[in-house]
């Protein structure tokens, strides 16, 4: 997210980051190694640690902030209720970013328990450099939104790391097949993203009858094998996130 802010002309002293190990942070960014001995109290803090971390921390994080204050999390898993215990006075909203806002191109899922007209516009202000907002109405969907649009990179990557293997798999270098694999995946996700058609459309057109395409499809889609592992890929995740939620850090 700094790094998307950053590309985006942001100062960079606008930003304090308080971790106690990070590096290679980029110049100009005020780093603090605790809040234990930082005067400031800030108007905006995001919340990035690991919610098995949240209980211990909670009280260095309280005192970072200013009266009124904004307390985005990214926390998986963890319920603007367990934060507002934790933090009563702050204007609590919950933010599922991935790591494309570094380029800008992060679905932004955003909740709210208190939403109204002001505040989505400065959430959109504020986020616009990361990516494409989306408000979520219901915090139960927030879990999904993590498994989809949080953890989903991960997902995407392995399928290219399989479309590599399977290029090499049927004769071609393994650089050859790992570029193919990547410069493919970059085109198809853009025709997608700007088409007016959907995946499903853009599908059918690439499968010239009785050709190669249809060939693979009939392999990929026999016994529904790629959604029913999608779909337990994504049950995986966002039950994690619930498990997250009641503390559990096994
Ligand atoms: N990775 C991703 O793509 C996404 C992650 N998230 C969420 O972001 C959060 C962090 O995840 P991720 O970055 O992957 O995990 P990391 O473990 O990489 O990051 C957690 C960071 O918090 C630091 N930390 C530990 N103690 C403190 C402290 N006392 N004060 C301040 N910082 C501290 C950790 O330091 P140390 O290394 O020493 O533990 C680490 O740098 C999680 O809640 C996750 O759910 C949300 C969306 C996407
Ligand atoms: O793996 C995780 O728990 C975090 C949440 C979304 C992406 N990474």
């Amino acid at each position: 997210m700094l790094r998307g802010w950053l590309a985006a002309d942001v100062p960079p002293a606008t930003f304090h980051i308080i971790d106690p190990v990070a590096d290679n942070l980029p110049e100009g960014v005020h780093v603090h190694r605790s809040s234990a001995a930082l005067d400031a109290r800030f108007d905006i803090v995001i919340l990035g640690i690991k919610p098995q971390l949240l209980a211990e921390l909670a009280p260095e994080i309280g005192r970072t902030l200013a009266p009124g204050a904004t307390l985005i999390s990214i926390l998986a898993g963890t319920t603007t209720n367990t934060l507002s215990a934790y933090f009563p006075d702050a204007r609590v909203i919950r933010l599922m970013p991935n790591l494309a806002a570094a380029i800008g191109k992060s679905p932004l899922g955003v909740f709210a328990p208190h939403d109204d007209a002001q505040q989505r516009a400065e959430m959109a202000s504020l986020l616009a450099p990361l990516g494409a907002v989306i408000w979520i109405d219901e915090e139960a969907h927030m879990d999904a939104v993590t498994a989809l649009a949080g953890s989903g990179p991960a997902f995407v990557y392995r399928f290219i790391d399989a479309l590599t293997q399977g290029g090499e798999a049927a004769g071609l270098p393994r650089t050859i097949a790992a570029q193919l694999a990547l410069a493919m995946t970059e085109g198809a996700a853009i025709l997608a993203a700007t088409a007016s058609e959907t995946p499903t459309d853009l599908a059918r057109r690439v499968t010239s009858p009785g050709g190669t395409t249809a060939a693979g499809l009939a392999v990929l889609d026999a016994d529904a094998a790629l959604n029913i592992l999608m779909t337990d890929t994504l049950r995986a995740a966002r039950d994690r996130g619930a498990e997250l939620a009641k503390g559990d850090a096994t």
